[in-house]
């Protein structure tokens, strides 16, 4: 990584904090400040302020980066503005916000032309393990780009999209979807229980299966498709199960619609 980045985390809630934790834990910390009014303990060598008036006047962070709620985030935004003043002028914000677009975000900072690097990524980012789509405002620099890229690549993997627009589909794709995965933890922990099995038992197996399965999807090249069929023996019990699952209505049809439904979700937040 080129020289670290001084960061200006704006929340430190469930996202803010899983990157939080993802960069003091990563190979190369970044230096963080951080402003959330609750947040109790400082992830490694963290320093925590309460609000904006609370932060120093010569605080010149590299990248303020926004993990509040999108509704809080102009006012948030113009506050700092005014606090810091010209030390935030050659600051670039980096959002991971699922809503608002990088206009609307530059000019509550105080400057039509600031760089924006919006992006998109997800909890798993906590061990690691993340997946984050970012997209670069025509505003930023090389440099920047490439601080940022590395900054995301520290807690997992990284893909730039051309178009602000895609980062919706990226919500549908990577970062809603960890909810997904959750409630089939969950869905699958329930079903082994009303199967007879030991509730203890059923959450280790259900944990277990989707860490593997997970496993084998990041460390090897091999489709999914191809590595669900070396699980579904002819006429066997997974093929009697998927049967169920694969009928057009089922998970086909429910994947689509509930991508459909965040993306459509995302646009309402984007104003
Ligand atoms: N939770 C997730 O899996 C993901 C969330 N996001 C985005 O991250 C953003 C934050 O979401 P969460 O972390 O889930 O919410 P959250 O509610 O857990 O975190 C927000 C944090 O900001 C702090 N905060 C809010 N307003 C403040 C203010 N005026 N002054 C000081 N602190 C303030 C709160 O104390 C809280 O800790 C959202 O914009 C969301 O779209 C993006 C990807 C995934
Ligand atoms: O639910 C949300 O709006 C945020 C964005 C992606 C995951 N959580």
């Amino acid at each position: 990584m080129m020289s670290g980045p001084t960061l200006l985390l704006l929340g430190c809630g469930k996202m803010g904090g899983a990157l939080a934790k993802g960069w003091v834990d990563a190979k190369h910390p970044p230096r963080l400040i951080i402003i959330d009014r609750k947040l109790q303990n400082a992830p490694g060598n963290s320093v925590i302020y309460r609000q904006v008036s609370d932060l120093p006047k010569d605080t010149r962070p590299d990248f303020v980066v926004l993990a509040i709620k999108p509704a809080a985030s102009e006012a948030m935004l113009r506050e700092l503005s005014q606090h810091l003043g010209s030390n935030l002028e050659n600051s670039a914000l980096l959002s991971v916000m699922a809503g608002k677009n990088c206009a609307t975000l530059a000019k509550a900072s105080g400057r039509d032309d600031r760089a924006v690097i919006r992006t998109m990524p997800n909890t798993p980012a906590s061990v690691g393990a993340g997946a984050t789509g970012i997209y670069f405002s025509p505003q930023v620099t090389q440099s920047q780009k490439q601080l940022a890229t590395e900054l995301m690549e520290q807690v997992g993997d990284v893909v730039i999209v051309p178009h602000e627009d895609d980062l919706r589909s990226v919500i549908a794709v990577s970062g809603s979807s960890p909810a997904y995965v959750f409630l089939l933890a969950e869905l699958l922990e329930k079903a082994g229980t009303e199967l007879g099995l030991d509730q203890n038992a059923s959450r280790k197996l259900a944990r277990s299966v989707i860490y593997g399965a997970g496993k084998m999807l990041h460390d090897l090249d091999d489709d999914a498709s191809v590595l669900r069929n070396n699980v579904t023996s002819p006429n066997g019990t997974t093929a009697a199960a998927l049967k169920v699952l694969m009928t057009e209505e089922n998970w086909p049809q429910s994947v689509r619609k509930a991508s459909q439904e965040a993306v459509r979700r995302a646009k309402e937040l984007d104003d």
